[in-house]
């Protein structure tokens, strides 16, 4: 039996929809379906989810929300008219849109209900065109596929006692439609995973029932070796493991929530990647063990938005608990910290700059000034890090000189490197204005001539 989740790409118009009927109906094993929110149609388009925040927005500070409201029906009115459906599903579409504005505004899980309400509607409306078109299908809410979670809004964990629940699945006979990105805590209240959280569904349900496979729908052929927006035509991906999936997931491969990894990983089901508009094309298999031996980088990565708090202080490494109280300073603060690349007598601290405000940070700083008494102490902002990914990076002798040579030659600074005990990746800091031509150069280094 397969899990088969179709991203907000596969699903943006009614012609995509009729493709991913095609998928279903073309392979019986294909019996979990679950489906994102109407994606964009174009590049410049607008992901319902978006409209959904948007709409959310126009109702918390009370401003006007017809034109909020209006868009998101007409979005999925489009897909109604053309799919030919009964009116009846866009009159309940519509009914749930307008009914957001009547939830408390106060509630702490009113903004995942109107986020939810995305993929809700979605699901609803394409369980009814596939029994149109004849397959045997239903709309399964989370609640009843046993998708229960934690309190967390826009950010929550499953339960682990949700798997027994959702395992029944099985002996469902229908091919059963159920949203992602959404699940219900013990309490009730709709909690939404964070955002791209459809690919976690996926894998929570295929590890739940044990699937044979965990199919991950989206708009390109896999997993290409880096973003295929910023390096043209990308050397393709026949077969990454889960370790370095999640490295390279972590650093910007947005093709895959990397949460989305550890639930499908830890139940041994492979997970391919494959497209919606190419379905015949085999994808990319992420497995726990590769086949056989590789190049000693496999993907890279860069991701942006990134600060350091770098503090310099004269025979550190002699202070017992200097590194501690770093760290209580910052989980005092409620900040949390990604990297930390150290010297002798100095260390950095890379934390995302969105979970650091202006506030913390200040208070960050004349926290350790006190209890550190630093020789120096500043923060840095907009380091991009670039990441090398590859098991197999530790048998190959060389694989940071020929990186670093790579910027040299393009006149583009290190500010630090970093490498894991793992060996799995190799990070390189540098400034976000030089991101896309250091991921360029290394990419050109190690896959110019594949
Ligand atoms: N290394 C990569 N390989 C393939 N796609 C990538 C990579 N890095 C980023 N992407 C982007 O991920 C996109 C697919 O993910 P996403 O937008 O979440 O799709 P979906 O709508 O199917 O959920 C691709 O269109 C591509 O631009
Ligand atoms: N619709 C949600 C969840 C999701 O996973 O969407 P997509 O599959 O289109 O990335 C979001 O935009 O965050």
């Amino acid at each position: 039996m397969k899990v088969v989740k179709f991203g907000g790409s596969s699903l943006a118009s009614a012609e995509q929809i009729q493709k991913v009927f095609d998928i279903i109906k073309n392979d019986s094993e294909r019996r979990i379906v679950v489906v994102s929110a109407p994606g964009k149609r174009m590049k410049d388009d607008v992901k319902v989810t978006d409209a959904l925040i948007a709409y959310y927005q126009a109702y918390k500070h009370q401003e006007d929300l017809s034109v909020h409201q209006e868009w998101i029906i007409e979005r999925y009115r489009i897909i109604c008219t053309e799919l030919n459906l009964d009116d009846s599903v866009i009159t309940d579409i519509q009914k749930n849109i307008l009914s957001l504005a009547l939830l408390p505004v106060e509630n702490r899980f009113t903004y995942d209900t109107f986020l939810a309400a995305g993929e809700n509607n979605n699901a609803k409306l394409i369980a009814e065109y596939f029994k149109v078109k004849g397959l045997n299908s239903r709309y399964v809410h989370p609640q009843d596929a046993g998708i229960i979670v934690t309190s967390d809004p826009s950010n929550a964990q499953l339960l682990k006692t949700s798997y027994k629940k959702i395992k029944y699945l099985t002996e469902l006979d229908e091919i059963l439609i159920v949203p992602g990105f959404f699940g219900v805590t013990e309490q009730g209240n709709v909690c939404t995973f964070s955002r791209g959280g459809s690919d976690i569904t996926g894998s929570i349900l295929a590890a739940g029932i044990k699937a044979d496979v965990y199919e991950n729908f989206t708009d390109v052929d896999g997993i290409f070796a880096a973003h295929p927006g910023i390096i043209r035509n990308p050397h393709a991906i026949v077969e990454l493991t889960y370790r370095e999936m999640r490295e390279l997931a972590y650093s910007g491969f947005s093709v895959l929530h990397d949460e989305a990894l550890v639930p499908a990983y830890r139940a041994h089901v492979p997970l391919i990647i494959k497209n919606t508009n190419n379905p015949d094309y085999p994808g990319t298999r992420i497995v726990t063990k590769r086949s056989t031996k590789g190049a000693p980088v496999v993907g890279i990565a860069s991701s942006s938005g990134f600060s350091s708090i770098y503090i310099n202080k004269y025979l550190m490494n002699r202070e017992v608990g200097f590194g501690r109280r770093v760290l209580s300073a910052l989980e005092n603060l409620g900040i949390r910290f990604e990297h930390m690349p150290t010297g002798i007598d100095d260390m950095s601290v890379i934390v995302r700059s969105k979970y650091m405000n202006k506030q913390q940070e200040k208070a960050l700083i004349d926290n350790l000034t006190e209890s550190l008494h630093p020789d120096e102490l500043y923060v840095e902002h907009d380091f991009s890090i670039i990441m090398l990914v590859g098991e197999d990076m530790k048998e190959h002798a060389g694989v940071a000189a020929r990186a670093s040579r790579a910027l040299a030659v393009h006149g583009i600074s290190i500010a630090m490197i970093s490498q894991g005990a793992s060996e799995v990746s190799l990070m390189f800091i540098v400034k976000e204005k030089d991101e896309k031509e250091a991921l360029r150069a290394i990419y050109d280094e190690f896959f110019f001539e594949i």
